[in-house]
């Protein structure tokens, strides 16, 4: 069993509401779950597995909530090689920067060396109006990375 810590970028709070379903689940499937909705770099350890539950906002830019966080990383530029990740995010399609958040947090994890385990979800909210949906779908495939 693992022990996965969700992040969360949200502003108007869907991305939490999918956090709590999705750890709600991996806890009932036997994994150590932890939210953290205010994310700070120095508080996160990379022996936990991070799945990263991010909407977009602005014009293709970051929640508030997670903007210092993703500045630490890529200011600091820390080595990443041992963590492993996913991807959830948030979006809607009618906007040219579609997931543009959550897009850009995996590139950055990948440069600082961390793996991607499994494909990131983007949720369109324009067609999905309850985000858990979609997320437990994914979320069933991606255990199997979990226990495999
Ligand atoms: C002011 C505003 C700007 C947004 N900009 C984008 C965007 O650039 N790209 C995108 O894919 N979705 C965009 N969205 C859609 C949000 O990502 C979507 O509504 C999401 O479900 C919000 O998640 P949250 O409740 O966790 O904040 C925007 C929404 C608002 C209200």
């Amino acid at each position: 069993m693992s022990t996965i810590t969700l992040i969360t970028g949200s502003t108007l709070g869907g991305a939490e509401y999918v956090a709590d379903h999705v750890a709600e689940l991996l806890t009932a499937q036997g994994h150590q779950t932890n939210i953290i909705n205010q994310p700070q770099l120095e508080q996160l350890d990379q022996d936990s597995i991070w799945l990263i539950i991010c909407s977009t906002h602005g014009a293709g830019d970051y929640p508030d909530n997670f903007v210092a966080f993703a500045n630490a990383l890529s200011e600091q530029k820390p080595t990443l090689e041992a963590l492993k990740f996913a991807v959830i995010g948030l979006g809607d399609s009618n906007y040219d920067t579609f997931c543009a958040a959550g897009k850009n947090i995996e590139a950055l994890l990948v440069q600082l060396g961390a793996t991607a385990i499994g494909q990131r979800l983007d949720i369109d909210v324009s067609m999905t109006p309850v985000p858990e949906e979609p997320a437990e779908i994914w979320l069933e495939e991606w255990q199997n990375y979990l226990n495999g």
